[in-house]
């Protein structure tokens, strides 16, 4: 099944990928990251529950058009986007593509074989970048506990021990790029086939939605509807990384065609599947 992608792929032209988003214009790579680290000091940097933290307006514009681009870009291929197959027989209303590993569910493997039996594209180390100072953002270094993240493929959620998280360990292995249309939503779920605790880190570009951000133990109550807004920065670790969260509703018309997405909403998760090979 394919459909057009509007809003999204219409608009704006294929650019070359950006070698950077995370960098400070001409100040080099180091002051890029102090800066985009610091932003979310400024930022109103909220926890929504222990190791869930909000940053709003994370991504500066110009990073949220190179992102634009580059995702229009991997959503024709190698592995173009589509409407992932349930095992019930449903179908995902959200358009998703993925670099590194691709996702099915429930698992990961390199080749997209409910799509087209093709390796997906690799993730570039600038998005690894990206990710790794996303994490340094919304944590500040403070309370390692809450943080934790276990590089190490033997360690899952079951046989992890909060505490040794650093940043610098955080090496995502691979991105989910959802692409929702205005009548798009996603249901309570957890992002659970990642053999890792370590962080998700969530980027949002364009229309505006309601992000439900629930807890460990079922998909219902109590939870936290948080609006996610182009630019904003969610990461789940710690004791929230196994949390129910899902998106209820996108705000059609909310986001600022500046982006290059001249309508609806562009979501990347960034994770560690702790897989090898
Ligand atoms: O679109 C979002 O904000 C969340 C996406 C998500 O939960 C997922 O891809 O697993
Ligand atoms: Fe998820």
């Amino acid at each position: 099944m394919s459909t057009p992608l509007p809003g999204f792929e219409s608009f704006g032209a294929p650019a070359a990928e950006p070698t950077s988003v995370g960098s400070g214009e001409g100040r080099g790579e180091q002051a890029g990251v102090e800066q985009a680290v610091s932003r979310a000091t400024s930022a109103a940097r909220r926890e929504i529950a222990p190791g869930a933290v909000h940053v709003p307006g994370w991504l500066s514009l110009a990073q949220q058009q190179a992102l634009v681009v580059a995702c229009r870009n991997w959503a024709r291929g190698p592995v173009p986007i589509r409407h992932t197959k349930l095992p019930n027989g449903g179908v995902m209303s959200v358009q998703t593509v993925c670099l590194g590993w691709h996702w099915q569910p429930y698992a990961y493997t390199r080749t997209a074989d409910d799509v087209n039996g093709v390796q997906v594209a690799e993730l570039p180390s600038w998005l690894v970048e990206l990710g790794r100072t996303a994490v340094a953002a919304a944590y500040q270094g403070r309370d390692p506990a809450t943080a934790a993240a276990h590089p190490s493929p033997t360690h899952t959620r079951d046989t992890c021990t909060p505490g040794t998280y650093t940043p610098l360990a955080y090496t995502p292995d691979t991105a989910l790029i959802n692409f929702y249309d205005a009548q798009a939503k996603m249901g309570m779920h957890q992002d659970k086939d990642e053999r890792s605790n370590a962080p998700v880190v969530s980027l949002s570009i364009g229309d505006r939605c309601v992000f439900r951000f629930g807890n460990t133990e079922t998909r219902t109550k109590p939870y936290t509807d948080v609006e996610l807004a182009s630019g904003d920065l969610f990461v789940f670790g710690g004791p929230s990384r196994f949390a129910y969260h899902g998106v209820p509703k996108v705000r059609p018309g909310t986001g600022s065609p500046a982006t290059g997405l001249a309508g609806g909403r562009l979501n990347i998760t960034l994770r560690m599947t702790g897989l090898r090979g």
